[in-house]
C-alpha cells in the first residue's frame, strides 16, 4: 500500500526520520520461489509451518455479484436503482463482492496476466534488480516481517506505486518482459477508473456528497501488490498471505491463473472464494471503515496455496490523496461518537506498515475506547 509521495521520499534525510524508517522496515526474507526451485516443493522450513487446523477452509462462499455496467447506468442517470442497492447491501453485509462487466478491456487484463507470469519466470538475478530497497516499500521481496521468529508467508511479491504518475519509481518497474511497464501503466489507469466509479456510487449510497469520499480520490493514490504463491506439497500447513484486512479504501483483486486460494472470514469461518471468470474481487479496506465510522467494514481475508500449482494475483489498492485526513467523516458521525481516531494519511500508512499482518489488529489501534 502506498504511504509515501515523491516529495516525502526526498525528505528522508534527517537522522530521526531514518530511524523511524528503519523501525518500520520489514526484515529481508528469502524468496520462496527460489527456495522451491532449489529444494523442491516438499521442503518446508519450520518458519513457514502453521498448525494444520489453522489453514483449513469451510464451504465455498457465494459472495455477491455486482454488474458494473448497470451501476454506471444508474450513476449516469443520477438514480439509485436496483444495482446500487445491491452494492450497498454487499458493502454492508459482506464487505466483499465480485464485479462483473467491468470496463477494463479483456486484452489489457490478459496482457497484465501474461506480463506478470513472465516476470516471475525470470532468473532470480534479474528479479533482484527490482528488489525492495532499505527504508522503502516498493519492489520485489516481502513486507511485514519484524522478527526472526515470526511465521512467514509462502509467497513472494512485487509492490509498486502506480497512481498518480508522479508517485512512480520507474527504476523499480521491471523492464522485462518488454511490455511490462506499458501494460501496467494502462492496467492501472483502467482499474483506477473502475474504482473511482465504484467509490462514487458507494458515496451516494451512504447519502454523502461526492466530496466526502469519492472526490478525495481525484487525484487519489493507487498501488499494486503482485502476489506469487509457489506450490507447496504441505499446502495444508502453510499460508500464502496471512490473515489481514487491507489498509486502503477499496481493493480490486485480479485472479491471474485458474488456481484458487483467496478466503474470507465470515461469522468466524474461512470461506474459500470461487472467482467468476473475468470478474474483479472487490473488498472494502480499513480507510473506508474509518471514514464511515464502521458503517462499511473492512473484511479479513487471506490466501492459501496449492499443493501442485503456482498461484498469482494482483491487488490494486485505492487510497485518497496524500493530503486527506483519515478519520470518521463528520457527516457519518454527526449523531454518534467517533469510533476511530483521526490521523494524517502518511501516519496512518506508517502504522499499517510498522507491524506484522494479523487479522484486523492494525485497525484495533485506530479504535477509540
Ligand atoms: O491473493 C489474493 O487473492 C489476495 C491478495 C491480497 O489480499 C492482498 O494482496 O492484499
Ligand atoms: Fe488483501
Amino acid at each position: 500500500m502506498l504511504y509515501m509521495c515523491q516529495k516525502t521520499r526526498g525528505r528522508l534525510k534527517t537522522e530521526a526520520s531514518q530511524e523511524k524508517q528503519q523501525e518500520m522496515q520489514s526484515l529481508t526474507v528469502p524468496s520462496v520461489q527460489a527456495m522451491v526451485a532449489a529444494t523442491g516443493r516438499a521442503t518446508v522450513p519450520p518458519r513457514y509451518l502453521r498448525p494444520a487446523e489453522v489453514v483449513a477452509g469451510d464451504s465455498e462462499a457465494q459472495i455477491p455479484i455486482i454488474d458494473y455496467q448497470r451501476l454506471l447506468l444508474e450513476l449516469e442517470l443520477d438514480h439509485c436503482g436496483e444495482e446500487s442497492a445491491r452494492l450497498h447491501r454487499a458493502c454492508q453485509d459482506w464487505g466483499f463482492f465480485q464485479l462483473i462487466n467491468h470496463s477494463v478491456p479483456d486484452d489489457v487484463v490478459e496482457g497484465m496476466k501474461i506480463s506478470i507470469q513472465q516476470f516471475f519466470q525470470l532468473p532470480m538475478e534479474t528479479k533482484k534488480q527490482f528488489a525492495l530497497e532499505r527504508g522503502q516499500q516498493e519492489g520485489y521481496g516481502q513486507h511485514f516481517v519484524f522478527s526472526e521468529d515470526q511465521k512467514l508467508d509462502w509467497a513472494d511479491m512485487l509492490y509498486l506505486y502506480t497512481q498518480p504518475h508522479e508517485s512512480r519509481n520507474t527504476k523499480l518497474w521491471p523492464d522485462q518482459p518488454a511490455n511490462f511497464r506499458s501494460t501496467l501503466d494502462v492496467y492501472s489507469g483502467a482499474v483506477k477508473d473502475v474504482s473511482d466509479s465504484l467509490l462514487a456510487t458507494m458515496t451516494k449510497n451512504l447519502g454523502l456528497k461526492r466530496e466526502a469520499i469519492a472526490d478525495k480520490c481525484i487525484p487519489g493514490m493507487q498501488s499494486v501488490r503482485i502476489n506469487y504463491y509457489p506450490p507447496c506439497a504441505q499446502a495444508e500447513k502453510v499460508v500464502g498471505l496471512s490473515p489481514h484486512s487491507d489498509a486502503d479504501l477499496l481493493t480490486l483483486v485480479l485472479q491471474v491463473n485458474h488456481v484458487q486460494g483467496l478466503q474470507i472470514k465470515r461469522n468466524g469461518s474461512w470461506l474459500p472464494v470461487k472467482p467468476v471468470s473475468g470478474a474483479f474481487l472487490v473488498n472494502i479496506g480499513d480507510m473506508f471503515e474509518v471514514f464511515t465510522n464502521g458503517r462499511y467494514k473492512s473484511i479479513e481475508h487471506r490466501a492459501v496455496v496449492d499443493p501442485k500449482e503456482e498461484r498469482l494475483s494482483v491487488a490494486a489498492f485505492h487510497l485518497p490523496n496524500v493530503h486527506a485526513m483519515i478519520g470518521p467523516l463528520k457527516e457519518m458521525a454527526a449523531h454518534e461518537e467517533d469510533a476511530y481516531k483521526t490521523l494524517d494519511h502518511e501516519s496512518f500508512m506508517k502504522l499499517f506498515y510498522g507491524r506484522k499482518l494479523e487479522g484486523k489488529s492494525f485497525l484495533e489501534q485506530m479504535k477509540l475506547n
